[in-house]
């Protein structure tokens, strides 16, 4: 039986769990089934109630200190632990059917996937052991175009987070609302498809000379990877969640192994009219 499942992934503060409640929120009207999964040992409001928390597991605040450590190495210290007790997230997610899609909403450390390869592990022991068919979604907000020095460093973090988590993937740009009216379509399009070699010149031109060398060699190696797409989200419109899930759906084969649905039975004892 496989089992279908997203990690929403990104930076701090880009939309993740707004991301996940419009997901639930959209999945739920087309009376589809999903299960919402907390990563987040630090996380508190919820719009919607997880089913599986890692906080039942572990807090942030406890790992800071009983170990005295600092957020951060509080967070990793965390994930350490969930990654000894596996079993307590198997038998969360025992029950959870093909019918499912699983939410997973990750903390906005970027370190657990671009520096230490703990959410790639627990990636491969959800696809590997439980035998998930999984997605990453990374998200990185649309403000980040403003500063194309941001938006370089941000590409890279997704790049990288692609490369580490070795899962059917999709880049996001979230919050567009934000941006929306300050750029015109063709403008966007830089950013959405990069072509770093354009961007590039506008980030010269903020940069001193000593460092040109050093922008082209990261604009050579986005360049020469040529992996970076972005979708476009905005999480309050409905369509265009309905569109990301789309793609989510296409990355995981969803589709291939749901029943079709017949929204009205036939009445199995009608028979046609015969003509006479
Ligand atoms: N304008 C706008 N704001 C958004 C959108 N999505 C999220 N936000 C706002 O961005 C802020 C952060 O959103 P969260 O969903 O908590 O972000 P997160 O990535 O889960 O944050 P962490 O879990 O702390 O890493 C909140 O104030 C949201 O209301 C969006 O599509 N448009
Ligand atoms: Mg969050």
């Amino acid at each position: 039986m496989s089992r279908f499942g997203v990690l929403v992934v990104g930076p701090a503060g880009c939309g993740k769990s707004t991301f996940c409640a419009a997901l639930i929120s959209h999945i739920a009207n087309t009376k589809r089934s999903c299960l919402y999964v907390n990563l987040d040992p630090a996380a508190t409001d919820f719009e919607y109630e997880p089913a599986v928390d890692i906080k039942d597991l572990i807090t942030l605040e406890d790992a800071m200190e009983e170990m005295g450590l600092g957020p951060n190495g509080g967070l990793v210290a965390c994930f350490e632990f969930l990654m000894e007790n596996l079993d307590w997230l198997d038998s969360s997610l025992d029950d959870v059917g093909e019918d499912t899609l699983v939410i997973f909403d990750c903390p906005g450390q970027i370190e657990l996937y671009t520096h230490v390869p703990i959410l790639p592990n627990l990636a491969k022991h959800l696809t590997g052991h439980l035998q998930f068919s999984l997605a990453a979604s990374y998200l990185l907000e649309s403000t980040f175009v403003i500063d194309k020095s941001k938006f370089f460093a941000g590409t890279l973090s997704a790049m990288s987070a692609m490369i580490m988590l070795e899962i059917p993937h999709i880049n996001i740009m979230s919050k567009m609302d934000l941006v929306k009216g300050q750029f015109s379509k063709r403008e966007l399009r830089r950013f959405l498809d990069p072509d770093p070699g354009i961007i590039l010149s506008d980030v010269h031109k903020k940069t001193n000379p000593k460092f040109h060398r050093l922008n082209e060699c990261v604009v050579g190696l986005i360049d020469d990877f040529s992996m970076v797409q972005f979708l476009q989200l905005e999480s309050q419109n409905e369509d265009s969640v309905q569109a990301i899930l789309s793609y989510i759906d296409d990355c995981v084969g969803w589709s291939e192994v749901q029943e079709p649905q017949i929204k009205d039975e036939p009445d199995m004892d009608y028979t046609e009219p015969v003509d006479d």
